[in-house]
């Protein structure tokens, strides 16, 4: 009984401290970590968020392993790299395919050495109705957002843990924390992504000897990339809550990385839509949903991923 209690005092001096520490961080600026000479690979590297973070990682001195499965758009990623004074290894890669997965990791282990930071960016999503999306477009979803995590993990995670040092970063989005109508594959692939961070860092912090190994959680609003071209809320509130510029989303996802920070909402907005989904009832969620225009705004995204499909405009 006595060691009980004495475990429930430590816990909550615990509880104080860390809650303290995490509010004196939101304030004050904490110290980054420096990645200069690392080995940083990132998935999805072709354009998008993949090329911001290699360049970012590249400014801060990293060597830069680049996967993505358009050959072409991973070269010109290498090539922006390169003219930064940075080496980068551009590789072509299926996400969707465990052994291209393996293979490539193996290739890259031989060829480079061990992977130190490890940024599993790549996503996509259907964008079409769950009850007209072809069953192979649903499971590509699955394929790249969650499984390949596994994989990527597996391959590189036992030698950061060999050397106690390595930061595994997830880009999830703000749908693995709450959801909306029409994206059931996005989300569903995104909550396993965010499921997984959070698993796995259990198992480092419960793991002795592996302190070293960090992760971090990205979970981003709508970002100007073309992923989401045409998702929107309320016209009225979409200055308070802009889509997020590329560039900005990635300065503030490599703040958190650099300060080993566990995740990070961006914006911080999203934090309330995260909380207020857990503590509300699902109607009082609902009705903010529909006052905000967070029930329909995949519709008009839907119909733009669909004028693509039928070629009626040029890029998505
Ligand atoms: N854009 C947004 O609004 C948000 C995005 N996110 C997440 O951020 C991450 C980056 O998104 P974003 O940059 O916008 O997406 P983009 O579509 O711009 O870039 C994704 C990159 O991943 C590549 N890729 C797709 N499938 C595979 C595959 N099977 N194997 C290898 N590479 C592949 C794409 O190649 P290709 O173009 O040839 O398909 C592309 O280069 C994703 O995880 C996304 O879910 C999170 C929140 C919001
Ligand atoms: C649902 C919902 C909202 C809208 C969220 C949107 C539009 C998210 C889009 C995210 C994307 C595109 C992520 C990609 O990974 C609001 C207005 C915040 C209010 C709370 C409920």
């Amino acid at each position: 009984m006595m060691i009980v209690l004495i475990d429930l005092v430590s816990m909550l001096l615990d509880l104080t401290y860390t809650i303290i520490s995490a509010m004196v961080r939101a304030i004050l600026r904490p110290r980054l970590k420096s990645v200069d000479g690392q080995l940083c690979l990132i998935t999805g590297a072709g354009g998008g968020l993949g090329r911001l973070f290699a360049l970012e990682f590249a400014r801060e001195g990293a060597e830069l392993v680049l996967w993505d499965c358009n050959t072409e758009a991973n070269e010109k990623t290498a090539e922006r790299v390169r003219e930064l004074g940075c080496r980068a290894h551009a590789y072509t890669v299926d996400l969707t395919k465990r052994e291209s997965i393996y293979q490539t990791a193996d290739r890259v282990r031989k060829e480079l050495g061990d992977v130190n930071i490890l940024v599993n960016n790549a996503g996509v999503v259907a964008g079409r109705r769950l009850l007209e999306c072809p069953d192979e477009l649903l499971e590509r979803t699955m394929l790249v957002n969650c499984h390949a995590l596994f994989w990527m993990t597996k391959a590189f995670l036992p030698q950061m843990k060999a050397k106690n040092h390595g930061h595994i970063v997830t880009v999830a989005s703000t749908l693995g924390l709450f959801s909306t109508a029409c994206v059931e594959d996005y989300c569903a692939s995104k909550f396993g992504a965010v499921g997984f961070h959070e698993s796995l860092t259990h198992s480092l912090l419960t793991e002795e000897g592996v302190d070293g190994v960090k992760t971090t959680l990205i979970c981003p609003y709508i970002v100007n990339t073309g992923m989401f071209a045409g998702c929107q809320i309320r016209e009225e509130l979409q200055g308070l809550i802009p889509p997020l510029d590329p560039l900005y989303c990635v300065q503030e996802s490599m703040k958190a990385i650099l300060a080993d920070q566990q995740m990070i909402c961006i914006p911080r907005l999203m934090y309330f839509a995260f909380v207020s989904r857990a503590l509300l009832p699902w109607e009082a969620n609902v009705a903010t949903y529909r006052f905000m225009g967070g029930d329909k705004c995949m519709y008009s995204f839907i119909k733009t991923k669909q004028q693509v499909v039928n070629g009626d405009v040029k890029s998505s």
